[in-house]
């Protein structure tokens, strides 16, 4: 290592009172500041404390009585001149020759390399003395300028460095760095040792603490060089791994970054290279060196665009450069979907997915654009079926997080004791057949996407409470586990329960509901948007593809007076069976499921209020409920009922062709009017006028068993109508 000292040492050897010998020696140790007083005095005391006494003094404390001690070491040779009236004229007096404290060189390895730097000192040789020994230690890739009081300056720099010198940096400098005050050479020590007639005693022992002091130093810069180049080489690799070209190149176009994949853009090139050079298309180079021009651009490069964007680090005098590859970075989000779609983590619909038209609709889905646009958590209510799922797939994808994972869970379709497993994974061991390596959790899966709580009402209170904390805290823990782990999702809870309900009576934790509830959407059951059947029906017929499968006008008329219990998602299965079960190009009455009047269209379980009063009170044909809710007819009574009422009226025969005609016109599609009924009767009843006509109908419309209406939708047979008739055609 290379040893800095003043350059003329000069031994002042003040031998009037030799005989100035002490049981302990006492050493004093001048300097020009406090901070260098400390240092020397403390290293001094490292090697000597043991049989010395160490006074130091420092020119910026006024020295009351003069210095005496058995040698007085200075710390420059000005100084000596400076303080020499200090000192007793009988006292011995060394300046001291000193190096710089190495021992704080890691703060220049935040450097970048070519970066150019003052060294500052009180004088030249100093400054020089100092970067000599820099550069002999292995920092010689800054561009280190010697700067000391009256120094001309021919090059500039942003950044100072200096050995305990900081009061003579210059303002203009950005930042200085200080290593800190030099020290007393190794050579200067064995003089004081000799000079306090201390070799024989402390020689070796100063010497094996110099070599230690040495070794251990040596070590340290060993392991911070190591880290260093092997940071270099983890940063060197995530920067080959990145798939954008990156290039960083000082302002006068020096490279000292160009990445493996701008090697594949632009051809071969390291650190230390010039972009003039290394870029051979004009508009691109020009770009680059184009300081002032920071906006993104889009080049053309072999057959490639490019999208390369600039930014400025000035206080690194560097630009730094992204480089993309628009269709590879096209094919890499295709790949990342692909993968999403294989684990199926992806939103499925979108809002264009939603088929109707009915108000009720039009404004869930517009409250749900709006709700899309946020980052807050949202709950969805609806029954059964209704289309949660597809409303809460829908926001995901118009949200934020369109490019990240949709991940759904259903409570109601996984038992309490997978639930925490399959919400948080667990790690490898967590309980008895956990898989090897542990599991992710759907909240990890979901990170930076959307996570769908569907039927939240069927969590227990212990679920809930770490559901609480989860949304809380933003983290996770695995089952198992100890690690917090932080997650990034926005929960989407779905329930066809009443939660406020459910809350008053203590089975619902008030404040997960208030988490969960930061926005609210309640999308409507079927039957209170009667105008979207038709649309739905062939929404799914096409979904299904048939298209083109027509509907006779009665059965659209019977789903549309269905209850649809099971919402859309009934009315998707009945168009499903439909599919399967209709031979011809169009669905007639025939082709309703046999059970579809018992369980579809008649409702369930009394649920259906408005139907049950139409058709219980004011409709001979009764529906009977039992001590169970569930329904019992009598048919054959109820029949006889029509046939009693429509016997009193006038001639059953009469009434059942009309019934049965009005079933056959409407089957094949077809509205029938009274004329056309009067002239099909005309052979079988040819005493029936238009106007007798008229009145039979009246009767059938009275007992409720069709419906007239103006226009093109005409006569049509009721639901109890169609099942008088099918019961009289047996
Ligand atoms: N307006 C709509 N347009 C098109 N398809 C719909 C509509 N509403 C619901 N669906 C379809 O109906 C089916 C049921 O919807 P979804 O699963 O979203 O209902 P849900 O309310 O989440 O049901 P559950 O409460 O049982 O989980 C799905 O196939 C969905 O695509």
């Amino acid at each position: 290592m290379n040893q800095l000292a003043d350059p003329s040492v000069d031994l002042l050897l003040n031998q009037r009172n030799s005989n100035f010998i002490k049981e302990r020696k006492k050493l004093a140790i001048v300097t020009g500041s406090e901070a260098t007083k400390e240092t020397l005095c403390s290293q001094m005391k490292y090697y000597l404390e043991d049989c010395v006494d160490i006074e130091g003094y420092s020119e910026e404390v006024m020295v009351k009585d003069p210095i005496q001690a058995d040698l007085v070491v200075m710390s420059s040779k000005i100084l000596s001149e400076e303080m020499a009236e200090y000192v007793s004229p009988e006292c011995p007096v060394l300046i001291a020759k000193r190096s710089l404290n190495i021992e704080n060189i890691e703060k220049l390895f935040g450097i970048p390399k070519g970066t150019s730097v003052f060294f500052v000192n009180d004088i030249k040789e100093n400054a020089v003395g100092c970067i000599e020994a820099l550069q002999e230690i292995g920092i010689d890739y800054l561009e280190l300028i010697p700067y000391y009081p009256g120094c001309r300056i021919y090059r500039n720099a942003n950044i100072a460095v200096t050995a305990g010198e900081m009061a003579l940096v210059p303002d203009h400098v950005e930042k200085a760095i200080d290593l800190g005050a030099r020290i007393i050479d190794i050579s200067s020590i064995v003089e004081i040792l000799k000079l306090l007639d201390l070799m024989d005693q402390k020689l070796s022992l100063v010497s094996e603490k110099y070599k230690e002091t040495m070794i251990r130093f040596s070590n340290h810069l060993y392991h911070l060089f190591n880290e260093a180049s092997s940071m270099n080489q983890y940063l060197a690799r995530i920067l080959n791994q990145i798939n954008d070209g990156i290039i960083a190149y000082y302002g006068s176009g020096i490279i000292s970054i160009f990445n493996e994949k701008s090697r594949e853009i632009f051809g071969a090139a390291s650190a230390g290279d010039l972009i003039h050079n290394v870029i051979a298309d004009s508009s691109i180079k020009e770009y680059l060196l184009a300081e002032e021009d920071l906006s993104d651009r889009l080049f053309r490069l072999n057959q490639e665009d490019l999208i390369i964007s600039k930014f400025r680090i000035d206080k690194l005098d560097t630009t730094v450069c992204t480089i993309k590859n628009t269709k590879e970075n096209k094919d890499i989000e295709v790949k990342l979907r692909q993968d999403l779609i294989r684990k199926g983590y992806i939103g499925k619909y979108r809002f264009s997915d939603i088929a109707g038209n009915s108000t009720v609709i039009s404004d869930a889905v517009h409250i749900a654009k709006k709700l899309a646009k946020s980052d807050l958590n949202i709950l969805i209510y609806g029954e059964s079926g209704v289309g949660k799922e597809l409303f809460a797939s829908a926001i995901h994808n118009e949200s934020l997080r369109n490019r990240g994972p949709f991940v759904a869970i259903n409570f109601s379709a996984i038992s309490e004791d997978l639930i925490e497993s399959e919400l948080f994974g667990y790690e490898e061991g967590a309980f008895t057949g956990a898989k090897k390596g542990g599991r992710l959790g759907i909240f990890e899966q979901a990170n930076q996407g959307t996570i769908f709580l569907d039927e939240i009402g069927d969590i227990s209170l212990r679920i809930q409470a770490r559901l609480l904390r989860v949304l809380q805290e933003k983290e996770i823990r695995r089952v198992g586990g100890s690690e917090n782990i932080p997650i990034d999702v926005r929960v989407i809870a779905a329930t066809n329960k009443n939660l406020v309900q459910m809350c008053r009576d203590g089975s619902f934790r008030e404040d997960l509901y208030h988490r969960l509830k930061k926005f609210y959407l309640k999308v409507p059951p079927l039957r209170e948007r009667c105008q979207d059947i038709e649309v739905l029906v062939h929404h799914f017929l096409k979904k299904h593809g048939r298209g083109r499968l027509q509907i006779s006008a009665e059965v659209m008329e019977t789903l549309r007076m269905n209850r649809w219990n099971g919402n859309v998602r009934e009315l998707e299965n009945v168009m499903e069976y439909f599919i399967a079960v209709c031979d011809t190009g169009t669905v007639r009455m025939s082709d309703l499921p046999e059970d579809f009047f018992d369980e579809s269209v008649m409702g369930h379980g009394g649920q259906n209020t408005e139907s049950a009063t139409v058709r219980g009170i004011q409709n001979p044909m009764m529906i009977d409920h039992d001590a169970s809710g569930i329904q019992t007819r009598n048919d054959d009574a109820e029949y006889t009922t029509y046939s009693e009422a429509l016997c009193q009226r006038g001639n059953l025969e009469e009434y059942l062709f009309f019934l049965k005609l009005i079933k056959e016109y409407t089957d094949r599609g077809q509205t029938i009017s009274r004329k056309t009924m009067a002239e099909d009767a005309k052979n079988r009843f040819p005493y029936l006028t238009e106007e007798r006509v008229r009145k039979r109908t009246d009767d059938l419309q009275a007992l409720k068993l069709i419906t007239k209406s103006a226009g093109r939708v005409g006569m049509r047979l009721t639901i109890n109508g169609l099942k008088y008739v099918n019961y009289n055609t047996q």
